[in-house]
């Protein structure tokens, strides 16, 4: 049997699921049984890193998505459009899907599970999370017993490459970015990396996944590492922590404690995090993700790995095709869907608003060098019920003071209460940074 492949996109990821297939040689040998039919790419002309016969290579992509021979579509094209068109495109004409493009899945999510659904084939993702690192699978089947209570997860590999090497060699932020587009872990737009956008869309397909719901993406609250400073991330060493970009979903606490867990809230973030140096997250640097699962009755567990790049990535894209293949080889000529592999949510789940949020928060304030300041701060933070672990002036430059404030755990909505008071103050010169504390 021959299951044959329409490879749309032949770029990082592209070109890695190619060299894949290509060289089955000491991989699993349903490899063997997986061909590559046609390529669909924009440039015609561009050099390629992977030898295939030019007559399959092509830009018309709906040729690919139409063609009757064709049993898998690999979405690696990227962006929206034409991605989200060509997929239901492809489903439309029977094809199973496999895709990384988190973009398309998080937004579009709801239209092309349905229409999978409705005409029997499967869309799977595991290259759109966590890179290489096999998580999506893991939530579906190996997890599958646990009533997931937390995700927190490091899963975008292009901030976690800049941070780290921001924090080992206080380098550039926009030639460390330069390098991250070289190596290929960047999106074709980087601020989705680096607005914290990418790592909102894969948080928000963690929790579709986790907590059983679609999830509305507007509703995830985004923030991305441009605030983040060397200063920043060097008073936080000194404190004890490390910054990292974090993506959070995690069930409302207060409804766990009720075991109302039919109408309880989640919450689904992507903000800059100072992480304790001890906790497991705050040694994943580089390139690599790492996704940590707290379930019932399991506990902990941590996924970690490659999060970008051409052959990890492609790692994930192949085990996808693997998956459909295997299935089809044995499903006969049962159009059932398999409930692991496929996606049936309907509801939507309830997200609580960021406000909501209970969490410690370090604040760097620049201030006049006026007698009282701290005095001042205490006093506003206490009238909005911000109770204070610490509070230091670090220097003075140029008549500016730098202060730095750690909060207890306070409700996030109070603590915006009391910013917006103290911005006002006549001494307050700027806030340059406002994190939160894991
Ligand atoms: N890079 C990574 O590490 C990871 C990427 N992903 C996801 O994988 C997907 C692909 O990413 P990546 O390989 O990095 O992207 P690239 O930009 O490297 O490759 C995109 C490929 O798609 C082709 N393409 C794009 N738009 C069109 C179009 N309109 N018509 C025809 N061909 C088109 C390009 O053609 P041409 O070559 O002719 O320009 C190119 O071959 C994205 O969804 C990304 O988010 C997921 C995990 C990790
Ligand atoms: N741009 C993404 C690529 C993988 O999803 C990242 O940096 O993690
Ligand atoms: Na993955």
């Amino acid at each position: 049997m021959t299951f044959k492949i329409g490879l749309l996109g032949l770029g990082t990821v592209g070109t890695g699921t190619a060299q894949i297939l290509l060289d089955s040689s000491g991989r699993n040998p349903l490899l063997h049984e997986i061909e590559i039919h046609r390529v669909g790419v924009r440039s015609l002309d561009k050099p390629r890193s992977v030898a295939l016969p030019p007559e399959i290579i092509t830009t018309d992509l709906e040729a690919i998505v139409t063609d009757p021979e064709i049993d898998i579509i690999v979405e690696l094209l990227g962006g929206l459009e034409p991605a989200r068109s060509l997929i239901l495109q492809a489903i439309a004409h029977g094809k199973h899907i496999v895709t990384a493009n988190k973009a398309v899945i998080s937004r579009y999510g709801a239209e092309i599970f349905t229409a999978a659904e409705e005409a029997g084939v499967y869309v799977l993702l595991e290259a759109a999370v966590g890179g290489g690192i096999p998580v999506i699978q893991a939530l579906k089947q190996s997890l599958g017993a646990n009533r997931i209570r937390s995700i927190t997860g490091i899963v975008n590999g292009t901030t976690n490459y800049i941070l780290t090497r921001m924090q080992t060699e206080g380098g550039d932020f926009e030639d460390i970015l330069a390098d991250a587009q070289k190596l290929g872990y960047a999106e074709a737009d980087p601020t989705a990396d680096v607005d914290g956008l990418d790592a909102g869309d894969k948080i928000a397909i963690l929790a579709s996944l986790a907590f059983a719901g679609r999830i509305k993406l507007e509703e995830v609250h985004c923030e991305g590492i441009r605030q983040v400073s060397a200063v920043d991330i060097a008073y936080a060493q000194k404190l004890g922590f490390t910054i990292k970009l974090l993506a959070v979903a995690k069930r409302e606490e207060t409804l766990l404690e009720a075991e109302s867990i039919d109408s309880e809230m989640l919450q689904v973030r992507v903000h800059p995090t100072l992480v304790p140096q001890t906790h497991p997250l705050a040694s994943i640097n580089g390139v690599y993700n790492a996704i940590l699962v707290e379930g019932e009755p399991l506990g902990q567990v941590m996924f970690f790995g490659p999060g970008a790049g051409s052959g990890a990535t492609a790692s994930a894209v192949v085990s996808d095709i693997m998956n459909i293949a295997a299935v089809l080889k044995t499903a006969g000529e049962s159009h059932r869907l398999n409930p692991l592999l496929s996606c049936i949510h309907q509801h939507y789940c309830a997200i609580a608003p960021i406000s909501e949020l209970i969490s410690r928060f370090y604040v760097r304030f620049l201030t006049k060098d006026l007698a009282g300041v701290i005095g001042y701060l205490g006093t506003c933070f206490g009238k909005h019920n911000v109770s204070l672990e610490s509070i230091v002036q670090i220097g003075l430059r140029n008549n500016v003071a730098e202060i730095v404030v750690v909060t207890h755990n306070v409700r996030e909505g109070n603590f915006r209460e009391a910013l917006a008071e103290i911005r006002q103050l006549e001494a307050i010169d700027s806030i340059p940074s406002i994190l939160r504390v894991l």
